[in-house]
């Protein structure tokens, strides 16, 4: 499966800059035939959450929109990173994955608020986490900061989850979790992790970009650079048995002695 990753900078509180860029950069991976592509978190405002009311897209309906045209003209899926959205009386950082007919085949609102970006003052949790298939591959998605909960991306692989999904925001400052951090998701649950992380600054943060994706052994296939990039990586995504088998941790699991609540 060919993968782009879009790694870009994002304009603060500025829906229409930002979909008129997205729409650029997913037309320049289009270039390229990919069959999948992915973006990164909060795309469509970045963090300005004070500003919700005004640019949080209603019901995602804009987002949605977005992706399926360029997804139908692409013949390509397209995960949608995450936006701002807002249902009802409540706002989610919320991801869409788009097929190429246009098929909405997977939402996602991030589950673990990150504090330190005042998320949970503002918006509400997710509360389901699925799978879904693509080309008879199970993936998986979450969202930045719900990668420092092994037990989200443990769940996913008990659910036959292959791939992993991460559109993110994370902070330079801590880009060493973050390398280490999808290492591990990756090897301990023998899957792949595809990370999609942003550049530039806002307000309060840098962001260094170094999108990753790792294979199940946890070798770094692709690792971006700390500017804007659109890349293609293809990945055998049928092997992910052949590593289980080298080390079959899932065979050897021991659930009945370890609770976790
Ligand atoms: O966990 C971290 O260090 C970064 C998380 C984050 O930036 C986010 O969830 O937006």
């Amino acid at each position: 499966m060919k993968i782009a990753t879009i790694q870009t900078d994002i304009h603060f509180g500025d829906p229409d800059a930002n979909y008129e860029q997205m729409k650029q950069l997913i037309k320049k991976a289009l270039e390229q035939q990919p069959d999948l592509i992915v973006l990164p978190e909060m795309w469509n405002a970045a963090y300005d959450l004070e500003n919700l009311e005004s640019h949080a897209d209603e019901d995602g309906e804009r987002t949605i929109t977005f992706l399926q045209s360029l997804a139908r003209q692409g013949n390509v899926t397209i995960h949608g990173g995450s936006v701002a959205v807002r249902r009802g009386s409540n706002y989610y950082n919320t991801s869409y994955t788009v097929d190429a007919t246009g098929e909405v085949i997977h939402v996602y609102d991030k589950m673990h608020l990150f504090q330190l970006m005042n998320e949970h003052h503002y918006l509400s949790p997710g509360t389901v986490a699925d799978t879904f298939e693509l080309e008879e591959i199970c993936f998986a998605a979450m969202t930045c900061y719900d990668l420092r909960f092994p037990e989200l991306a443990r769940h996913y692989a008990l659910k036959g989850a292959h791939v992993l999904l991460v559109p993110a925001q994370w902070p330079t400052a801590r880009l060493d979790h973050w390398r280490i951090l999808l290492q591990a998701r990756a090897i301990e649950n023998q899957m792949y992790v595809v990370a999609v992380n942003r550049v530039g600054n806002d307000p309060a943060n840098a962001f260094p970009g170094h999108s990753l994706i790792i294979d199940p052994w946890g070798t770094i296939l692709y690792e971006g650079k700390s500017g804007e990039e659109v890349a293609i990586t293809e990945l055998d995504l049928g092997n992910v048995e052949e590593f289980r088998k080298k080390v079959p941790v899932f065979e050897d699991r021991l659930p009945t002695r370890y609770k976790l609540d």
